[in-house]
């Protein structure tokens, strides 16, 4: 469905200029519901924007639903659905009215454009609210409705820039809930770009990592946390036993079986008192680890005021390949 190959996209102004995009390769499949996740400024957008045809690429090759974006940028746009960042709806106008004329502007005759608003008021759960003015819909009730607004033409491709930013959890997840339906129903392809880590990880079943222009990693979030970053362990013990509880848990790795354990600081110094100090061991397995971690600090007489087992997180990947942090202005 999408195929790229070295594409760039540099911007200019005056004596600057910003390589936004800076060579990236990607395929994406038909009924693939994949997120593009990076920091801001990372090329996300300007990504969709050269996907979507709606910027033309500096330089390489994009093609989406088989057509080449530079070649034949109004063929891309009639068999794809673009939901940008800002509100697309006008607001004084009435829901219908508003997706009616979506749907006379692609074509479609009164009665079939009549026909397929009663549809995605429906698939998106917007019965009712027809009549309504957009103004006085909700926040997630606005962005279905833009969500509907790339709909109208029963495109096969979907892309999404940020479709849940500023919205509360209990409206994300319902978004996300109706792209999963989207998908499963219209067996359509998605493209969402997202800030939001744990939305990736839970709803996307691959995950494309974005910085400085390319594409860092890309894979599905198990098999990037798996193998990207893995468990650890966080102990947290007296500040004068830091060195002796360091060298206890880089022990754990030297068992059969086991690799070797990396010991780091907890980020963002975690510790409850200022006389304690955390520390992060990595391990294959934190649940397992944990047990034997706490009878060797034991014997050894440190004395552990808290100790848990972690799962990795995609912030975790990122911080590996990056050595920063993606929720740094994250929830901005
Ligand atoms: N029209 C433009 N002119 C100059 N620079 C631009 C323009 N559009 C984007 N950029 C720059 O290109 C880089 C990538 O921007 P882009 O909007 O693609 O990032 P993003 O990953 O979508 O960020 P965000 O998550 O904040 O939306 C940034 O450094 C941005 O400032």
């Amino acid at each position: 469905m999408i195929h790229t190959q070295a594409l760039t996209r540099t911007f200019t102004s005056g004596k600057q200029s910003v390589e936004a995009v800076a060579g990236i390769d990607l395929d994406i499949g038909r009924g693939e519901l994949v997120a593009v996740l990076g920091p801001n400024g990372a090329g996300k957008s300007t990504t969709l924007r050269m996907l979507t045809s709606l910027l033309p690429p500096t330089s390489g090759v994009a093609r989406v639903a088989g057509i080449d974006v530079t070649a034949d940028p109004a063929g891309v746009r009639a068999r794809i659905g673009y939901v940008g960042q800002k509100d697309g709806a006008g607001h004084n106008y009435r829901v219908a009215d508003e997706l009616l004329m979506q749907g006379r502007f692609y074509g479609l005759d009164r009665a079939a454009a009549r026909q397929r608003v009663d549809e995605l008021l429906n698939t998106l759960d917007l019965p009712g609210l027809g009549m309504r003015k957009v103004s006085t819909l909700s926040g997630g009730q606005k962005r279905r409705l833009d969500i509907a607004l790339g709909l109208v033409h029963s495109p096969g491709l979907l892309f999404l820039d940020e479709p849940t930013t500023g919205m509360d959890p209990q409206a994300r997840a319902n978004l996300w809930e109706h792209i999963g339906a989207l998908r499963e129903r219209l067996g359509m392809t998605i493209v969402v770009t997202t800030h939001y880590l744990e939305e990736a990880d839970a709803m996307a079943e691959r995950v494309v990592i974005v910085d400085h222009g390319k594409i860092i990693a890309d894979d599905t979030p198990a098999r990037l946390k798996r193998n990207l970053a893995g468990d650890h362990i966080d102990v947290t013990v007296p500040r004068a036993q830091e060195v002796v509880a360091r060298e206890v848990l880089a022990q754990l790795g030297t068992e059969p079986g086991t690799v070797p354990a990396v010991v780091d600081p907890v980020p963002g110094g975690a510790v409850p008192r200022a006389e304690l100090v955390g520390v992060r061991v990595r391990v294959p397995s934190g649940p397992a680890a944990l047990p034997p971690a706490l009878a060797r600090l034991a014997a050894a007489g440190v004395e552990v005021s808290a100790a848990s087992a972690q799962q990795p997180t995609l912030d975790d990947v990122f911080l590996n390949l990056t050595g920063r942090s993606l929720r740094e202005g994250a929830e901005a």
